[in-house]
């Protein structure tokens, strides 16, 4: 299997309700959000690509126009947006443009990061 990746960089503010007041995510703040996408396929086009890097640039157009120095609470519609959920959020975006996708990761800081990966089903016939 072959793997590509790419990353993506933005800033916006978000605050996590329902934590509790006394914990500092439940107040407004911001991060500079660091996306990484993953694509593999078992098979290379006539180049040997998995996928053109440059075709990605649609993710940053994306990016760009609907998450960059905005309220991430607003634009997702959610009171709680967490790496998680921003993850499965930019996954099921890049889904539909490539189906060679298979994680997103999301970095608030440089020291955490959150990854949306669905499971692979494996029916049971398949198993042994
Ligand atoms: N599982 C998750 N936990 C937390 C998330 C999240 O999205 N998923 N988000 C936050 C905050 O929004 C923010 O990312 C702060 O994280 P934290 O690790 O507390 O960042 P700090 O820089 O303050 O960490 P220090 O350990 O104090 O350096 C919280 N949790
Ligand atoms: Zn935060």
């Amino acid at each position: 299997m072959y793997k590509i990746t790419k990353e993506f960089h933005f800033s916006a503010s978000h605050q996590l309700l329902g934590l509790g007041e006394d914990h500092p995510c439940s107040r407004f703040h911001g991060h500079n959000y660091v996306v990484e996408v993953e694509l593999a396929s078992d098979e290379l086009n006539t180049i040997g690509f998995v996928r053109d890097y440059n075709e990605l640039k649609s993710l940053k157009a994306y990016i760009d126009d609907t998450l960059d120095h905005r309220h991430l609470n607003d634009v997702l519609g959610d009171d709680c947006v967490t790496a998680e959920r921003l993850a499965k959020h930019l996954f099921d975006w890049c889904k539909v443009e490539w189906p060679e996708t298979m994680a997103v990761r999301v970095r608030e800081t440089p020291k955490t990061c959150a990854e949306y990966r669905p499971l692979v089903y494996v029916p049971v016939e398949a198993r042994r």
